[in-house]
C-alpha cells in the first residue's frame, strides 16, 4: 500500500506488483535498524554501532533511496526545463511514459518555489522516508478496525455512498464531509499510533512533577501507553470514534492524543496524511468489503519498534460488494 502515497505526489513508479520493490523494502529495513540503533543498549556506544552491520546496511539504504529520489527530481527537472523551452503545454504528456498527465505535488514545488535542486532532493527523500511507511500502516490499521468492528465498517460505508457517492471520484470537498470517517481513522490512531514512540533531548533541567530531568538526557514519550492509558481514557481499550465528537475532544489533555507527535518538531505532513488515509479508506470501503481473521481487539499483539507493528500481521483481506 504505501506504493500509493509515494507514486501520487512525487511520481515514483515502481511496480511493486512486478518487481522486488526495492524501495518499499528499503524503507521497511530502514526503520527496523533505526528502532534497534534507539532501543538497544550497545548501540548507545558509538564505536559499537559504527563497527556493525547494522550501520553499514542502513547507509547503503540511505543511499539507495537518496540516488532513487535524486533521479526522479533530476529527471522530472529537465523535462520541466524543456517543456519551457519548446513552449510545451504542461498537460502534454511525454511519450516516454515518464510523465503522467496528473500534476504532482513535484511538479508544483517545481513551477512555484524558489527551491533548488538540491533543496528539492533533500524535500522529497525526507518526505518518501517520513511519509509512506506511516501513511499506509495507519490506514490498514483502520481497514484491521473495520474488519473487527463490522458495525463501524457499515457506518463508514453508509458515509462514503451517502457523502460520494457509487461513482464519483473523491474530490476534497467530500473528505470534509467524511466525518464518521475521519473519528474512526483518529480512533484507530488511537489505539495503533504508528510512531509508538518519540524522543525529546533535554536541554536543560526540567522539573516533572517529584522528579528533575537533568540537562543533557533524552527523554521517551511512549505514544502509544498514552493513548491506551486508563488515566486519560474511559474503558481505553474499546474501540469507540465518538471519542473523536468535538465535546469528548474539549474534555481530555491536549496531549492525551498526539499520533503526529506535538510542538514545533511535531508532523508536518499530519494534514496530508489525513486526506489520503480518508481518501484511500472511502476509496476501499465503497469497493469492497474488509475482514480480518480477529475476534476482539485482545487479540491483537503489537510490537513496539519505533512502529507498532502487529505481531502476526494485520490479517485482512477483502471481498467485492456485490
Ligand atoms: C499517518 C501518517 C503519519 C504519521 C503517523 C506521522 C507521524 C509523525 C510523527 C509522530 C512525527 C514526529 C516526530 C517527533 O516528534 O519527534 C513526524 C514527523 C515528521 N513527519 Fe510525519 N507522520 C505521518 C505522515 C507524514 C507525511 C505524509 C509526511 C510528508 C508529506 C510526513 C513528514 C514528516 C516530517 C518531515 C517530519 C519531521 C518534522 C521535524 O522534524 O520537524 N509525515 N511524523
Amino acid at each position: 500500500m504505501w506504493i500509493i502515497f509515494a507514486q501520487q505526489p512525487w511520481e515514483f513508479h515502481m511496480n511493486v506488483q512486478t518487481t522486488n520493490d526495492d524501495v518499499g523494502k528499503t524503507i521497511h529495513r530502514m526503520t527496523e535498524i533505526l528502532g534497534r540503533k534507539i532501543f538497544m543498549i550497545r548501540y548507545q556506544f558509538s564505536l559499537i554501532w559504527n563497527l556493525s552491520a547494522d550501520k553499514r546496511a542502513y547507509v547503503l539504504g540511505a543511499k539507495s533511496l537518496r540516488n532513487m529520489c535524486d533521479t526522479v527530481v533530476s529527471k522530472r527537472m529537465k523535462e520541466y526545463e524543456k517543456m519551457q523551452q519548446n513552449n510545451i503545454s504542461e498537460d502534454h504528456v511525454i511519450e516516454d511514459g515518464f510523465r503522467t498527465k496528473s500534476k504532482v505535488m513535484l511538479d508544483l514545488l517545481i513551477k512555484h518555489s524558489d527551491l533548488t535542486e538540491k533543496d528539492l532532493k533533500d524535500e522529497v527523500s525526507t518526505v518518501i522516508f517520513g511519509g509512506t511507511d506511516t501513511t499506509s500502516n495507519a490506514t490498514v490499521y483502520t481497514l484491521l478496525m473495520l474488519g473487527l468492528y463490522p458495525d463501524v465498517q457499515q457506518r463508514v460505508y453508509e458515509e462514503v455512498m451517502d457523502v460520494i457517492g457509487p461513482e464519483n471520484s473523491v474530490e476534497t470537498e467530500h473528505l470534509l464531509k467524511l466525518e464518521y470517517t475521519e473519528r474512526v481513522i483518529k480512533e484507530s490512531m488511537r489505539l495503533f499510533p504508528v510512531v509508538s514512540i518519540v524522543s525529546r533531548y533535554v536541554a536543560e533541567d526540567v522539573e516533572i512533577g517529584d522528579y528533575v530531568a537533568p540537562a543533557g538526557i533524552t527523554i521517551g514519550f511512549p505514544i502509544i501507553h498514552i493513548h491506551r492509558s486508563a488515566n486519560y481514557w474511559k474503558d481505553p481499550m474499546k474501540f469507540d470514534p465518538d471519542r473523536f465528537l468535538p465535546e469528548n475532544i474539549a474534555k481530555r489533555h491536549p496531549l492525551s492524543y498526539m499520533p503526529f507527535s506535538s510542538g514545533i518538531r511535531s508532523c508536518i505532513g499530519w494534514k496530508y496524511a489525513m486526506m489520503n488515509m480518508l481518501t484511500l479508506t472511502a476509496r476501499i470501503i465503497r469497493e469492497f468489503t474488509v475482514f480480518t481473521a480477529y475476534k476482539s481487539l485482545e487479540e491483537i499483539e503489537v510490537q513496539l519498534e519505533i512502529f507498532t507493528k502487529i505481531k502476526n500481521g494485520p490479517k485482512i483481506w477483502f471481498e467485492t460488494r456485490s
